[in-house]
């Protein structure tokens, strides 16, 4: 560890759904430290499952923000116990769960910027917040408020042209608007209002961070073209909110150096250099390099891919700015996690098996498994068809896992089709996020597009991009070029490529029935 620890490095951070993640990366670009806090299993008193509550009406979702907090405690002293040198972190920057929001209460700046290094994060942050528990990017409980959105900007067509998207429930400004409506004592006493993203990098800097572009693209609140506060949607939200969002800035600012909390606390260097935080798939994004012809699918607890340039949800993806098109779905790990429960005694090595034992299109059987709406389509339920197309109620165990998955990647399959991507001779699909560990998933995937998949030397790719971005923060001022920066990182692994044949099952009547279904 002693020799590990001299290394001159960049920490990046992934505040996700159900854990807090860490990496650090040298100056060669590799991967020499990772860590992990849980919040169902390292932080069982807040009562979490799968790092969130959902409430009574099936429709809200929050997640406490102190447990986040107390969550970046933990992992700082683990890394302090196991002998980490943070003299050498020469920048850091990080993720965030997009859409989720944090409400720092009146007087918090004044906390943030006087924190005693004596004590952890959470006990001196008890008080700095006016709603403890956030909505997060799981909530669908702002139909209200999205109407009332869309009908202010003149539709839906007309937001999704001013903010890159219609109006999404898990979308910030109409979480916004919902707090203001429901508890507006609470709205007027809160003296910021951040991301998750920029929450935690607050956490790092001592100070309010500002939103980044990228992440600001996830609100219904940024004028995606001139990449500022839209006026019509902040004043459809909520009254007073610019000055509660503060300015957005490029993905790529350095938004100061490290709070002296940090360095007197940890070591850190005091001219360590804090990179603006991003949301998780656009730092993902970064961290996967994509090359033209490129897919990248994260199989994570919300699976998603961006797609260059589309019509229906796009951000501004860093560093560079460019539009991409984000397709994601809800359903995704914890909808695998159910089936591996119910149907392979809760162990992915069953899981796996099943996948082994079962053949390439499944004998012709099909399903599709939304436990909650959807939103890529909007549906829910599980439906299976049988060979012979007749819906059926169940399958055999080993025909339900494969079921799912292969109709989890058909799903995304078709809807990147649907807006215009082809899978190319050259194309290679890049494959992060927990279910990335599969081999098994990954040959489902492989099979389904009809390319080879590639994964990073870590599923952690939001954490390793984040990383990338705070080298190029170190750079700033020089005009480096992004691709410059990641030069030296490792290839993606090849991992699996598609079965002889797979090809004949995508033309089977049932995946042309797919199409037409979901
Ligand atoms: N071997 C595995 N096979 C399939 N899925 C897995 C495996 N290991 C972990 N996972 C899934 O990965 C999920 C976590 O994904 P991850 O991307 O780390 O989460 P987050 O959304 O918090 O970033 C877990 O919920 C679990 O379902
Ligand atoms: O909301 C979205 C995408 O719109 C999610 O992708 C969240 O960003 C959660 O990410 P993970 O915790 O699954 O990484």
């Amino acid at each position: 560890m002693a020799e590990r620890a001299a290394r001159r490095c960049c920490l990046g951070w992934d505040f996700s759904t159900q854990q807090v993640k860490v990496v650090a990366v040298d100056a060669e670009l590799s991967v020499f430290y990772e860590d992990s806090v849980q919040f169902d299993r390292d932080l069982v008193e807040f009562g979490t499952q799968g790092g969130v509550h959902v409430h009574k009406d099936g429709l809200t979702v929050t997640s406490p923000v102190l447990m986040w907090v107390q969550a970046l405690d933990i992992i700082l002293e683990k890394m302090k116990a196991s002998g980490f040198d943070f003299s050498q972190v020469l920048a850091l920057s990080g993720a965030g769960q997009q859409h989720g929001s944090v409400y720092w209460k009146t007087g918090a700046s004044q906390v943030l910027t006087s924190l005693s290094p004596d004590l952890l994060l959470h006990e001196q942050l008890q008080a700095c917040f006016s709603i403890s528990n956030c909505p997060v990017w799981m909530d669908s409980s702002t139909a209200a408020q999205c109407r009332q959105l869309e009908a202010a900007v003149g539709g839906a067509q007309a937001l999704s042209r001013l903010t890159g998207s219609r109006a999404y429930e898990r979308f910030t400004g109409n979480q916004i608007a919902k707090i203001y409506q429901q508890n507006p004592e609470a709205y007027s006493h809160t003296e910021r209002i951040s991301l998750v993203s920029s929450f935690a990098a607050s956490l790092f800097l001592g100070s309010y961070s500002p939103v980044d572009y990228s992440d600001g693209s996830g609100m219904n609140l940024l004028q995606i073209q001139d990449k500022v506060w839209s006026q019509a949607c902040l004043g459809a939200c909520a009254p007073r909110l610019e000055e509660k969002l503060g300015r957005p800035v490029p993905s790529c600012s350095v938004v100061g150096p490290i709070s002296s909390y940090f360095v007197q606390r940890y070591g850190f260097p005091p001219e360590c250099k804090v990179v603006a935080f991003t949301g998780d798939n656009p730092a993902s994004l970064a961290g996967m390099r994509l090359e033209e012809g490129d897919i990248a699918v994260s199989p994570s607890t919300w699976d998603s891919f961006p797609k260059p340039v589309g019509p229906l949800r796009m951000h501004l993806a860093p560093p560079s700015g460019l539009c991409v098109h984000f397709c994601s779905f809800k359903n995704g790990s914890l909808m695998r996690e159910k089936i591996r429960d119910e149907s392979a005694s809760g162990s992915w090595s069953e899981f796996s098996k099943a996948l082994q034992s079962t053949e390439m299109g499944n004998g012709g059987n099909l399903g599709f498994y939304f436990d909650v709406m959807e939103i890529t389509p909007e549906i829910i339920g599980r439906h299976r068809f049988s060979a012979e197309n007749r819906e059926v109620l169940a399958f055999p165990r080993e025909v339900e896992i494969r079921a799912l998955i292969e109709g989890q990647f058909m799903a995304k399959k078709i809807h990147a089709e649907a807006l215009g991507y082809r899978v190319m001779p050259k194309t290679k699909i890049l494959a992060t996020g927990g279910a990335s560990h599969n081999r098994d998933i990954l040959q489902v995937l492989a099979d389904v597009f009809g390319a080879p998949v590639y994964i990073i030397d870590t599923a952690n790719s939001a954490c390793v991009g984040s990383t990338y971005r705070a080298f190029h923060g170190l750079a700033a001022g020089t005009d480096m070029p992004f691709a410059e920066i990641v030069k030296l990182a490792p290839d993606p692994r090849l991992v699996a490529t598609p079965t002889p044949g797979a090809s004949q099952v995508r033309d089977h009547p049932n995946y042309i029935l797919l199409r037409v279904r979901v």
